[in-house]
C-alpha cells in the first residue's frame, strides 16, 4: 500500500444514508445527532506491538493507559466529553493472563479519571503481534463539535502543550530500554511518550460558539496535523519556528534535532488549532485560569492548502511527512 491518507480517501463512501449523521470520515471522530441537546462523538484507534510500542518501550500497564489515552485525545480534538469505551484485543500466546489484566488496569486508571465506563469489546488469539483497538464514545453540546475545516485567513495557529517530547522520549527508550538509567529531565521525556495525558479540558474551553476555529490532535506530528487543517479548511498555514514550545528537558539537543522532533516526531497528543486573532487573548485567559498552556505558533493565510515553516528568515514548505503508515519516513 502506498499511502495511508490516499487509502482512506479511496474507501470513503461517496454518499451517506443516515439523516442523523453530521460528519463521517475525515476528522478526528465521527459525529451524529443524539438528542435535541447533544451530539454523539465516536472514534477508534489501534496500537500494534512493534509499530506503536515494544516490550522495551512500554510496560503492559502503559500499553493500556496509552491505548485509551490516544482515543480520548481524538474526542478532546472534537471538544467532546468522554463517556464510554470498548476494547478489542488480539493476543499472541506469549502474553500471560496477568500481563493482559495489567493492560486493562492501565485503561481503567485513565477511565476512572474521566468517569468512563468499559461497555464491551472482543478477545481473539493471534500468531502475530499484540493488537489493541479501543473505541471511545463521547458527547458534545448540539452543533458545537470542533472540526478541522473551520480555519479562516486571519486566524492564529496554536498548540496546547510542548511538542517533540514524546519523540525525544522514544529515542531514549530505543537507546537504553525500559530499565536504562535516565536523568530527571530524560525521565520527563520518557513519561510523555509512555503516559500521554489527553487535552480534554483544553478542548472543552474551545467548545464555545465565540471561539470559531479548527481543531486537531497531534498524533502524527505538527507538520502533518497542520497540513490536515490546511487541506480541510482550504487555507495556507505559516508556522513560526521560534514560537514552537520546546521543553527545557530538550534544550541540550541541537536545534535541528529539536525542530525535527517538534515538527515530525508525533505522539504528543496536544491539540493544534486556530482561533480568530481578536479572540486569542480571551482564549489564553481562559486557559491560564485553569493552569493550561496556550501557545500561538503561527497564523493562517489565504492561499493553496500548504504549510510553511518560517525559521531564521527562511521559509520552507512543510510536507505532510509525519508518521504515515505504509510510507517511508521522510
Ligand atoms: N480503515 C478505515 N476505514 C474507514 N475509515 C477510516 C479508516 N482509517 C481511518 N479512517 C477515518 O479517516 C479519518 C482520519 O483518520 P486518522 O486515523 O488519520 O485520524 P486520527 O485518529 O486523528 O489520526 P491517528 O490515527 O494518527 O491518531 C477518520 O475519520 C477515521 O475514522
Ligand atoms: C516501538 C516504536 N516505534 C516507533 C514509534 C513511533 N510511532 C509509532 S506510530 C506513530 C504515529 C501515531 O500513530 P497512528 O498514526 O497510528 O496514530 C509514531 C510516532 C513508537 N511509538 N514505538
Ligand atoms: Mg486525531
Ligand atoms: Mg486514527
Ligand atoms: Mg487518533
Amino acid at each position: 500500500m502506498q499511502d495511508e491518507f490516499a487509502f482512506i480517501s479511496n474507501i470513503s463512501p461517496k454518499q451517506t444514508k443516515q439523516p442523523s449523521l453530521i460528519y463521517g470520515i475525515g476528522d478526528d471522530a465521527a459525529v451524529y445527532r443524539g438528542s435535541n441537546e447533544t451530539d454523539e462523538v465516536v472514534c477508534v484507534d489501534t496500537m500494534v506491538e512493534g509499530v506503536h510500542f515494544r516490550r522495551d518501550t512500554l510496560t503492559p500497564f502503559q500499553i493500556g493507559k496509552k491505548g485509551l489515552a490516544i482515543n480520548v485525545s481524538d474526542l478532546a480534538a472534537m471538544g467532546a466529553t468522554p463517556l464510554y469505551y470498548l476494547v478489542s484485543i488480539a493476543v499472541p500466546s506469549s502474553w500471560t493472563e496477568e500481563e493482559l489484566s495489567t493492560i486493562y488496569k492501565g485503561m481503567s486508571e485513565l477511565a476512572d479519571f474521566y468517569n468512563m465506563d468499559l461497555i464491551g469489546g472482543d478477545t481473539v488469539s493471534t500468531d502475530g503481534p499484540l493488537v489493541l483497538t479501543v473505541t471511545v464514545i463521547g458527547r458534545v453540546k448540539k452543533g458545537e463539535a470542533k472540526y478541522r475545516n473551520q480555519a479562516k485567513a486571519g486566524d492564529l495557529l496554536f498548540v496546547t502543550g510542548y511538542v517533540g517530547k514524546s519523540a525525544a522520549g522514544l529515542a531514549l527508550l530505543l537507546e537504553r530500554g525500559l530499565d536504562g538509567e535516565f536523568s530527571l529531565a530524560e525521565q520527563d521525556l520518557i513519561k510523555e511518550h509512555q503516559e500521554p495525558i489527553p487535552h480534554v479540558a483544553h478542548g472543552q474551553i474551545l467548545v464555545n460558539s465565540l471561539y470559531r476555529g479548527a481543531l486537531n490532535d497531534v498524533s502524527d506530528g505538527v507538520a502533518s496535523e497542520a497540513n490536515e487543517l490546511a487541506e480541510a479548511s482550504n487555507i495556507s498555514i505559516v508556522i513560526e519556528g521560534n514560537k514552537l514550545p520546546i521543553h527545557e528537558a530538550m534544550r541540550h539537543y541541537d536545534r535541528e534535532k529539536q525542530l525535527e522532533w517538534a515538527l515530525f516526531g508525533g505522539e504528543d497528543f496536544v491539540l493544534i488549532g486556530t482561533v480568530a486573532k481578536e479572540k486569542a487573548d480571551q482564549v489564553r485567559k481562559e486557559f491560564e485560569e485553569q493552569g493550561l498552556m496556550f501557545e500561538v505558533i503561527g497564523y493562517v493565510e489565504q492561499g493553496q492548502p500548504n504549510v510553511y515553516l518560517s525559521n531564521n528568515d527562511q521559509v520552507l514548505k512543510l510536507e505532510k511527512q509525519g508518521y504515515n503508515h505504509f510510507q517511508k519516513r521522510g
